[in-house]
C-alpha cells in the first residue's frame, strides 16, 4: 500500500528544468531513498511534497487514513496530516534546551488557546503535561535521556541532528522526510543513524524518505531507490539493482556509487 505517490512532477527556476516530470511511490513502512549527483534536484523535491515550492505541474498524494492531494495544503497543514522533514541544515534554536527544542516539534499538534495557556486553566496544565511526557519518551527514544535539560548548542553535531529528528517524531508523524541526516556526521554516528531511522520504522511504524549521499548509509537502509539526474528520474530499484545500472554509474562518473 502507498503513502505517497509523486506523479508527472515539474518545476522550473526561470530556464532550469529542476524536477523534470519525476513519478516515484513510496510504500507504507518501507525506508525509501531518493538520490542523485549534486544539483539533481533531490531537494526540490522535498520542497515541492512539504509544500515549500509549489510544483509547475503533476500530482502529490499522501495517504494517511484517508488520500490528501498535497497540493491543496500549506506547509503547517500537511505537518497536521502527518507528513513531517527535517533540513539539510541543522535548524535548532540554539538558546534553547535539547526538551524545548523537541516541543518545538508539537506546536501545530497542541490543543487549547493563549488564553488558557496565559490563565493557566486546568485543561491548559493538563495538556502541558501531556506534551512534555511526549517529547521526554521522545528523547528517551533517541538515548538521549539526562540531556533534556541542557542546551542544544552545547552538543555535539551529531547529537544536534537526533535533536532535530526527535522534533519530527514528536508529532507522531506517519512518514518523515529526512535531507542528508547523515551529512556531518563521523562514521560511528552514521553506523548508529542507521541503526535509529530502522528503530524508527520497526517499532513507530514510521515510513521514511530519505535524500542522501552517503552511499554505505543508502545502500544499507533503504528497500527501494530512485535516482535522479538533472531532475528526471534515471533508475529506480533495489539497491543491488541501483549499484549495477550503467545509466547510475555513468551519472555519477564511476565509482561513487558502488
Ligand atoms: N529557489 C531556487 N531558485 C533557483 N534555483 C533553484 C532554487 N532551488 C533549487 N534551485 C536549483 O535547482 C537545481 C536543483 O537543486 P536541488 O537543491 O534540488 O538539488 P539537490 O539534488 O538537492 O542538490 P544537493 O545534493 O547538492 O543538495 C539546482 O540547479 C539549484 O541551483
Amino acid at each position: 500500500m502507498d503513502i505517497l505517490t509523486i506523479k508527472n512532477l515539474s518545476i522550473s527556476f526561470g530556464g532550469l528544468k529542476a524536477v523534470d516530470n519525476l513519478s516515484f511511490n513510496v510504500e507504507k513502512n518501507t525506508i525509501y531513498g531518493l538520490i542523485g549527483p549534486n544539483g539533481a534536484g533531490k531537494t526540490t523535491v522535498f520542497n515541492c511534497i512539504s509544500r515549500f515550492y509549489n510544483p509547475d505541474s503533476g500530482e502529490l498524494k499522501f495517504f494517511n487514513n484517508k488520500e490528501y492531494n498535497l497540493l491543496n495544503y500549506k506547509t503547517h497543514q500537511v505537518i497536521d496530516k502527518g507528513l513531517v522533514r527535517t533540513f539539510q541544515n541543522v535548524e535548532l534554536v540554539k538558546t534553547m534546551t535539547v526538551l524545548e527544542n523537541i516541543l518545538i516539534g508539537l506546536q501545530t499538534n497542541t490543543k487549547g488557546n493563549i488564553f488558557s495557556y496565559g490563565f493557566r486553566l486546568p485543561g491548559a496544565i493538563k495538556e502541558e503535561k501531556r506534551i512534555r511526557k511526549k517529547a521526554l519518551n521522545v528523547i528517551r527514544f533517541l538515548g538521549l535521556k539526562g540531556k533534556e535539560h541542557e542546551l542544544a548548542a552545547s552538543q555535539p553535531y551529531g547529537i544536534q541532528k537526533l535533536i532535530e529528528l526527535g522534533r519530527t517524531l514528536v508529532s507522531d508523524p506517519s512518514l518523515i522526510i529526512l535531507d542528508e541526516p547523515a551529512a556531518g556526521m563521523n562514521s560511528t554516528e552514521t553506523k548508529e543513524l542507521a541503526k535509529l531511522i530502522i528503530r524508527i520504522r520497526d517499532e513507530l511504524n514510521i515510513t521514511i524518505l530519505l535524500v542522501e549521499h552517503d552511499m554505505s548509509l543508502v545502500m544499507d537502509i533503504c528497500e527501494k531507490i530512485c535516482v535522479i539526474n538533472f531532475g528526471k528520474k534515471i533508475a529506480e530499484g533495489s539497491p543491488i539493482e541501483i549499484q549495477q545500472n550503467e545509466e547510475v554509474q555513468k551519472a555519477y562518473l564511476g565509482g561513487e556509487i558502488v
